[in-house]
């Protein structure tokens, strides 16, 4: 079946693959992340079985009564926002950090906590090598990116459950960008993710097991806009539940987001955007609240260009 969108087979790196194979998955993740800002991986390495419990497990959990899934409910003055949130009329998730006491699971479906934590360490594994493969997408020194990207302490696990289409409620997610270096997504054969592209929306028809990862505003600033962080939004479906998971690869909160000087450093090449941190940013797009008047205002790193001109409009917040 053709994609008119990159999907990319990632075999080389994990069951093995010689230096030029190698090579030209590069090529075609470095084309993927300046061109579309995201790509669909297939043979990253996360076992079918693991995907298909963690799905389980998830929509079993989603299954209960409300009573059962309000257990989870983020304790009162908790740090971190783990456990269940019901969006009415639209979705519900559950969320989870870095495994800690401070993540909260149901008692129901069994061994929830030990299917999620085992998925964690292998989505860690697999955004460990995405991180190495866009290093050298960058032509970045090796571990350059790793070595900057130092703290686990904010990435994120959900679960999502998409409500079925109304008369008045079609989109589940508004236009948006994502804040981290990137955030992959697996979902359970149901559309509804879609990408903005030079003006159109690209539908993102699911392969069964693969996973989708799109380039975050943290790696569009410190690749110096080599790599773009697309607008995405979740359309809810007519009759059909969407049951996703959505796992982003952060950079620490309060850590410096810049153009990164081994980067330009190689190039002589400016950097175009100013240093900020995500803690700031997230507090911007809180500002610009969702949904924009238009896609084309959703909130990204143009809003911290030196020279108006990268990616869209720029505006000042003061
Ligand atoms: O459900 C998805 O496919 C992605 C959701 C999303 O864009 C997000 O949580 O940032
Ligand atoms: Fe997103």
């Amino acid at each position: 079946m053709a994609y008119n969108y990159p999907v990319i087979d990632l075999a080389p790196f994990i069951t093995g693959g010689d230096a030029k194979k190698k090579e030209e998955v590069i090529e075609k993740l470095r084309e993927a992340c300046s061109d579309y800002g995201f790509f669909v991986a297939v043979n990253h390495g996360i076992p079918d079985q693991i995907m298909d419990n963690t799905m389980d497990a998830t929509i079993g959990f989603f299954n209960l009564d409300l009573e059962e899934k309000l257990k989870i409910t983020t304790p009162p003055g908790a740090p971190l926002a783990a456990g269940y949130t019901k969006e009415p009329a639209k979705s519900e998730h559950w969320q989870m950090f870095t495994p800690a006491p401070i993540n909260v699971f149901p008692a129901n479906p069994p061994h929830f906590k030990e299917t999620m934590e085992e998925m964690w360490w292998k989505l860690d594994e697999a955004a460990v090598l995405v991180q190495s493969l866009l290093n050298d997408c960058l032509r970045l020194p090796k571990g350059t990116l790793a070595k900057y990207n130092d703290s686990r302490g904010t990435d994120i696990l959900l679960g999502f459950h998409y409500l079925p289409a109304t008369e008045t409620e079609k989109t589940a997610v508004n236009a948006h960008r994502d804040n981290g270096l990137f955030t992959l997504v697996f979902e359970n054969q149901v559309e509804g993710l879609e990408f903005l592209k030079d003006g159109d929306w690209i539908p993102i028809d699911p392969i069964p097991h693969s996973l989708v990862i799109n380039v975050g505003d943290a790696l569009q600033a410190l690749s110096n806009d080599k790599m773009k962080s697309p607008t995405h939004r979740i359309l809810a479906q007519p009759g059909k539940s969407r049951y996703a998971f959505v796992y982003g690869y952060m950079v620490a909160e309060e850590k410096w987001v810049e153009p990164m000087p081994e980067l330009i450093g190689q190039t002589n090449e400016s950097p175009k955007f100013k240093k900020f941190n995500i803690k700031e940013h997230m507090a911007l797009k809180q500002v610009f609240k969702n949904p924009p008047p238009h896609w084309n205002d959703v909130v990204g790193v143009h809003y911290h260009a030196i020279a108006p001109s990268v990616g869209a409009t720029a505006v000042t917040t003061n």
